[in-house]
């Protein structure tokens, strides 16, 4: 599968090597990339009586002009608009001399009802807002309800991150070439694309370097191979066994939301570590995961000590004052070598004031660690790293995962998931549904699940997200927390049937 994700930049660079290896030149390159382009046109929109192409001043404007050239050469009707000439030697310059259809200005475009309008405008070059003349354009076309097919991507939207600058297409289609780009994946950029078509215009396979791709879209064929297997003579301990440590009297609920994820994900045995005054109150509403009391770090640090668990979730309903804060240290500090932690919630916040002492306690301890912010909560952990309008998502959570020294899965519709190393996916399996409370509960507990099956802390952060998104997503509306557990077994069985035996 062709998962990698390329940002425009490193597109350019295959690109490159692409015409450096040859036999198509950039210009041929150009001709394969409009004749995709008025294909999936032609096929897509039958109906259309005819085509407003808008084109821009650089390579995406000469794919524009390739497509208006072979729609011609259907004998369709075709409008092109235009405003600066391509440079001179460009092969932008040369598909619009090829061009049969003389451009008028963009101050003569008119929408004409049943047509269909083709953005060439900007692809991998926006480099600044689209304003005055080219926005007054996009705002024409979305008021007259045309539709539109974008080449490359949607005009506005930024191929880095996925982010209007200034004016932007809504697009029913896209086309894009090669590969995916982080705009195609990312919101708002994902809806703003519609449909989205990745075609090949003749650039080999082997002119991407594999091995220096670093961030791709999460798929079970990133992680199936990691996925834990159940042993014929497996016994509950030897399947893993997470422990989660419980909230006060009143806020219990998380932590059993993330126990039970954990163990629908397969953990052998789950443990909730519960303050005294909450032990009756859990006790209530646990029957096959066990609970133990755990107030104090001796507590806390005799359970792993007699236990050994391999997983741990700290942080859902767990207060952000010292005992979680302790209970962090402890965990880092007594973790075995297989040991996975998922630090959530009040786990992360409460080192707000300190982000520094949590990541060199996490970069000293033997244990994987997973950190599962939203975006508060990442605020709080990465000052400087807040969402900005030019920045982009997966080289925020990228820099986190290198500062921090864990994964981080930074959540949302578009869940970003990096490793320290520099590894990246952004999830897109995602619904609506999921934004209902105890959802990040339930996510933090399925991937110390799978973490304590001893899945590596990326490929579990993948899975996990992949899992809890598939499962809200099978379930769909109505949804809420305490039914994503229990939607794991129907959604593993159905896509990982090998693993169930
Ligand atoms: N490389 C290849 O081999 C292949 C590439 N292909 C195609 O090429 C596309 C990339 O082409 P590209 O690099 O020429 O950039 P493109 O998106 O046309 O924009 C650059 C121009 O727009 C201008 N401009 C930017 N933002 C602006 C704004 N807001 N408002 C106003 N102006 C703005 C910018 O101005 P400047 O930044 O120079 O000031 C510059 O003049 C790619 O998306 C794909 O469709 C295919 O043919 C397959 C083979
Ligand atoms: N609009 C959305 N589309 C898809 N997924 C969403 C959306 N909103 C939230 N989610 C997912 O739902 C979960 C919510 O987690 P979180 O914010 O921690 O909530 P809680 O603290 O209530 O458990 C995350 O996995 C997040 O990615
Ligand atoms: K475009």
């Amino acid at each position: 599968m062709r998962l990698e994700i390329l940002t425009p930049e490193e597109m350019g660079s295959v690109d490159r090597k692409a015409v450096d290896a040859g036999p198509l030149d950039g210009y041929g390159l150009m001709q394969n990339a409009g004749a995709v382009v008025a294909a999936a046109i032609l096929e897509r929109f039958a109906e259309a009586e005819g085509f407003l192409v808008l084109c821009g001043p650089g390579n995406n404007g000469g794919d524009g002009y390739v497509v208006a050239r072979l729609l011609v050469e259907r004998g369709v009707q075709v409008r092109l608009f235009a405003e600066t000439e391509p440079a001179a030697g460009s092969d932008a310059a040369r598909a619009r001399r090829a061009c049969p259809v003389e451009p008028k200005s963009y101050s003569e475009f008119e929408p004409v009802e049943r047509w269909l309008v083709v953005d060439a405008l900007f692809g991998a070059g926006l480099s600044k807002p689209v304003e005055g003349r080219e926005a007054a354009i996009i705002e024409r076309v979305r008021t007259s309800g045309l539709p539109v097919v974008s080449i490359d991507l949607p005009s506005g939207v930024s191929g880095l991150t996925g982010k209007p600058l200034g004016a932007a297409f809504q697009a029913d289609l896209t086309v894009t070439f090669f590969r995916k780009k982080p705009g195609h994946v990312l919101v708002p950029g994902r809806q703003m694309c519609g449909e989205l078509l990745v075609a090949d215009i003749g650039i080999a396979e082997t002119t991407l370097n594999r091995a220096e791709c670093k961030t791709w879209e999460n798929h079970p064929a990133l992680w199936r191979a990691a996925l834990p297997e159940i042993g014929i003579s497996a016994h509950k301990y030897s399947r893993g066994h997470v422990a989660v440590i419980s909230g006060g009297a009143t806020s219990t609920g998380a932590a059993r939301l993330a126990a039970r994820g954990a163990a629908r994900a397969g953990a052998g045995a789950v443990t909730v570590l519960s303050p005294a005054n909450a032990l009756s109150v859990n006790a209530m509403h646990l029957t096959s995961i066990m609970l133990r009391r755990a107030d104090t770090v001796e507590e806390l640090e005799a359970f792993l000590s007699d236990r050994g668990p391999s997983g741990a979730v700290l942080g859902p309903g767990a207060g952000t004052g010292e005992r979680t804060r302790s209970f962090a240290r402890s965990l880092l500090d007594r973790a075995g070598a297989a040991g996975g932690l998922v630090f959530d919630a009040d786990a992360i916040t409460a080192f707000r004031g300190d982000p520094e002492t949590l990541f060199a306690m996490i970069k000293a301890s033997a244990a994987q660690v997973v950190l599962t912010p939203h975006e508060g909560e990442f605020g709080r952990l990465f000052p400087g790293l807040e969402d900005a309008p030019e920045v982009s998502k997966v080289e925020r959570t990228r820099e986190a995962a290198m500062r921090s020294g864990a994964a981080i899965v930074l959540k949302g519709p578009d869940t970003v998931v990096a490793a320290p190393d520099g590894r990246a996916a952004i999830n897109v399996n995602a619904t609506q549904h999921l934004a209902t409370a105890g959802s990040g509960d339930v996510l933090s507990g399925i991937i110390a699940g799978l973490m304590a099956q001893t899945m590596p802390a990326f490929e579990a952060a993948c899975a996990g997200i992949w899992l809890h998104a598939e499962a809200g997503r099978v379930f769909g509306r109505g949804l809420i927390a305490e039914d994503l557990p229990e939607m794991l077994p129907q959604v593993l069985q159905s896509q990982f049937p090998e693993h169930v035996r």
